[in-house]
């Protein structure tokens, strides 16, 4: 397999008053784009779709080449078995949840999955005699991915594929990804600008920024790096951990087990046993050096500082590794000074339970 270079992509384009040039490579799962509005990710998407065709690029994906300017190959959309989902689904309205995953094997290449297959996957087997016009707009979102798996692609790019639906909605539909991400292995190149969708979702992140790519890696390892605390925005900052449910107590918490201890969230769905991974937020954590003792907060992880990024303003960023991963804690730099923060300084981490909502919470299953 060639799960470590799942996608090779490289492009450059000149439009009027912008340009493109991006290079990544990214492993199997969610690769996710993420960067302000305008930064140039559509047009990544569109040119791996085949849907514009840059001056130059490369795009391989699992070792098939759709495009290659120097050896001239260029694949129109139709032959590229690449499958594209909308902010909105653009479901057929004159067609049932089955007639529309249906339509999707027009474009089968060869044995795929059956329609219910994919209904179980996505939930909506209890919906298949329905017309689009009584769906939700979540329930359409996943009819609109159902499809485009009917045509067994070879790849699934999702534009912003949430970003039309409202919270509930959103946190109703994640799963699903999650499940589709390790339960199909066909890669997704996901665009977004929501942290907490990222976080959930991304294997690897790859922040673009005006037309480049400033960053890309494994998300946890992007996400934990103090340097790109401004990229990706002072407010929602913030590492992923993973983690393991251990117990569901009585009072309404959970128990979950990671590489830096136990932690206590509000109680989750998941049974025992489901690992997660688990967003917090750097400007939840609190460093102290001492091992608090009498406090409210029901989470503290020990760790030792690994970095340390002053801000402009008052602000400084500390990065912990506790066990082999890292957390970010957002201070301010006054309490920096105060507590001579350095690199090989150990600390104790503070959590606020109530801090971790569900939408920071995302599933993983299977050996991914
Ligand atoms: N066909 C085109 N001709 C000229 N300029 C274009 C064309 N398509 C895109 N651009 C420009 O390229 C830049 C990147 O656009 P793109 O849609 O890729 O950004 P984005 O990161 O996807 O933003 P958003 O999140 O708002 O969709 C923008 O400045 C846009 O105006």
């Amino acid at each position: 397999m060639r799960g470590d270079r799942m996608l090779e992509i490289a492009l450059r384009h000149r439009f009027a008053e912008f340009s493109l040039d991006v290079a990544f490579e990214a492993p199997q799962g969610v690769t996710a784009l993420f960067g302000r509005s305008g930064a140039g990710k559509t047009t990544v998407v569109d040119a791996v779709a085949g849907l514009m065709r840059p001056d130059e690029g490369r795009v391989v994906v699992d070792g098939r080449v759709l495009q290659d300017a120097a050896a001239r190959i260029w694949l129109p959309p139709h032959k590229r078995r690449v499958g594209y989902v909308f902010q909105e689904g653009r479901l057929f309205p004159h067609l049932t949840v089955r007639g529309n995953l249906e339509y999707g094997l027009r474009f089968n290449a060869g044995a795929g999955p059956s329609v219910d297959e994919v209904a179980d996957l996505l939930g909506i087997a209890s919906l298949l005699e329905r017309r689009p016009s009584r769906l939700s707009g979540g329930e359409k979102q996943r009819v609109a991915i159902g499809r485009a798996l009917m045509a067994r692609p070879a790849m699934l790019l999702m534009d912003e594929p949430l970003a039309a639906l409202d919270g509930p909605r959103k946190a109703e539909i994640l799963p699903y990804l999650a499940r589709l991400r390790d339960e199909t292995k066909v890669p997704i190149l996901y665009v977004s600008h929501a942290l907490d969708e990222v976080a959930q979702l991304a294997t690897t992140l790859v922040l673009i920024e005006e037309g480049g790519v400033r960053a890309c890696g494994p998300v946890a390892e992007v996400l934990s790096d103090p340097a790109l605390v401004p990229q990706l925005g002072v407010r929602g900052a913030g590492a992923v951990l993973s983690a393991t449910v251990v117990a569901h107590d009585p009072d309404g918490l959970t128990e979950l087990a990671c590489a830096g201890g136990r932690l206590f969230v509000p109680a989750l769905a998941e049974p025992v046993g489901q690992r997660l991974r688990l967003r917090i937020e750097a400007q939840d954590v609190m460093i102290a050096l001492d091992r608090p003792e009498g406090i409210s907060a029901l989470n503290i992880l020990s760790g030792v500082v690994t970095a340390l990024r002053q801000g402009d303003g008052p602000g400084a960023v500390v990065q912990i590794a506790v066990g082999e991963e890292l957390l970010l804690a957002r201070i301010t730099r006054r309490s920096a000074r105060a507590l001579n923060l350095a690199a090989g300084v150990p600390v104790h981490t503070v959590i606020k339970t109530v801090s971790v909502a569900p939408g920071d919470i995302g599933a993983v299953h299977g050996g991914a």
